[in-house]
């Protein structure tokens, strides 16, 4: 009974005393093994110069996504190409894999992870990994398993090494009863797909890890992205990609949602830029370590007119996919970000108008547009 008593008291006091999220010497280090895997000495990413370990060492794991190598992209202009170690469990495409440095990296071999992060003395972790709203349900032991306990190995190596870590999270992390218009930071949420709970159970450890561990958690929740050079991987918000391609190809689009069904939307380089303006922002700066961003918000319907005011011969057809509309009945219709933005000057640069015509430039429609004037 002591012994009980001694340690239920050293842990609140301990709990107490992690209210500022620092200060607590005591990290979750799992047992220390040998890994049986090594880096290849000659990955071309360990002989660094002095000035180059100025910048942070980056790691972003799931890098051959919609968003990974975009990021890395962005990052290396910033940080300098050796500094930034795109990984994936996929295989890289060439113009990827000259481009700077790639490694494997499964995040559900934590003794992997744990040697590359060890070895390449990586400073900040872009936690990319994870399997989408769509596919997730399709496979819900595999989601579970990516998202959850992948996250789990991520938040350990993460507090053990002190590094700064960045978890996407989703509009998907609300649910049916969540206010969806607008949906502030901070509401219920209940989630009715296992990538939602997975976000929600994400937001929630890196935020328990800073207050109880001092790991410098960090979080954003995405709306749903829309790029020209990747291809999204089995969300729901992913109709509005893929109408620029048809559009463009075929001039028919066949939308796999109701033409009423309205999303939060993002274009990539504003997602891309908060991400980096989030992990630069000083730490007093952030009053909460999971904001909602936002940059504007529409329905299948109104980004067809607008895709039509460039290709206006497209026809667009509706057959709804009944488990993507059932998911986005539940998500948000607008967000509420004014805590990004009024705690660390967050300021999206793309509407729909500028989106859809970044978007035909990017994939070079001009000759499409010469036809149908
Ligand atoms: N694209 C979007 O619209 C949004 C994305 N996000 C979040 O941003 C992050 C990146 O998203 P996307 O690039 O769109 O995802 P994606 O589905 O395109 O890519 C995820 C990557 O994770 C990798 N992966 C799967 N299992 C893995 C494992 N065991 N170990 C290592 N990697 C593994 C896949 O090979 C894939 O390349 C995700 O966490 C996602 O939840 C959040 C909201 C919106
Ligand atoms: C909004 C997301 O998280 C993603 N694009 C999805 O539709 O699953």
């Amino acid at each position: 009974m002591p012994i009980v008593r001694n340690v239920s008291r050293a842990v609140s006091q301990l709990l107490q005393s992690s209210g500022c999220g620092c200060g607590v010497s005591i990290v979750p280090v799992r047992c220390i093994g040998v890994s049986p895997r090594q880096v290849a000495s000659d990955a071309g990413f360990h002989s660094v110069s002095f000035a180059e370990t100025d910048h942070p060492r980056v790691l972003i794991t799931g890098g051959l996504g919609q968003l990974g190598v975009g990021l890395a992209k962005l990052l290396r202009k910033h940080f300098g190409k050796n500094n930034v170690i795109l990984s994936d469990i996929r295989k890289p495409a060439d113009n990827v894999f000259y481009s700077g440095p790639f490694i494997y990296a499964d995040i559900l071999d934590y003794k992997n992870l744990r040697e590359i992060v060890v070895n390449n003395r990586i400073t900040w972790l872009f936690h990319y990994s994870a399997l989408l709203s769509a596919v997730g349900e399709a496979n819900v032991p595999l989601a579970r398993a990516v998202n959850i306990t992948g996250l789990h190995n991520v938040l350990d190596i993460a507090a053990e090494h002190n590094l700064r870590l960045f978890v996407p999270s989703t509009i998907g992390a609300f649910g049916p009863t969540s206010p969806r218009d607008p949906t502030p930071d901070l509401c219920i949420q209940r989630p009715r797909t296992i990538y939602g709970v997975s976000k929600v159970h994400a937001e929630l450890m890196g935020e328990y890890y800073h207050y109880r561990y001092g790991l410098d958690f960090r979080c954003l929740r995405y709306p749903g992205i829309i790029s020209a050079d990747s291809q999204p991987g089995g969300g729901t918000t992913d109709y509005a990609v893929q109408i620029f391609h048809d559009a463009i190809k075929t001039g028919k689009f066949q939308c796999n949602l109701k033409p009423d069904t309205r999303l939060p939307m993002m274009y990539i380089d504003d997602c891309l830029r908060a991400t980096l303006e989030v992990m630069e922002a000083p730490a007093e700066a952030l009053t909460m370590r999971t904001y909602n961003i936002s940059a504007m918000s529409f329905t299948p319907e109104e980004l067809a007119q607008e895709v039509q005011k460039h290709v206006p011969e497209l026809q667009v057809t509706y057959s709804v996919d009944k488990v993507r509309q059932a998911i986005a009945d539940s998500w948000p219709m607008n967000f509420d970000d004014r805590n990004a933005r009024r705690d660390w000057g967050w300021k999206h640069d793309y509407d729909l108008p500028e989106l859809v015509t970044t978007m035909f430039g990017f994939l070079g429609s001009d000759s499409r547009i010469a036809q149908a004037n």
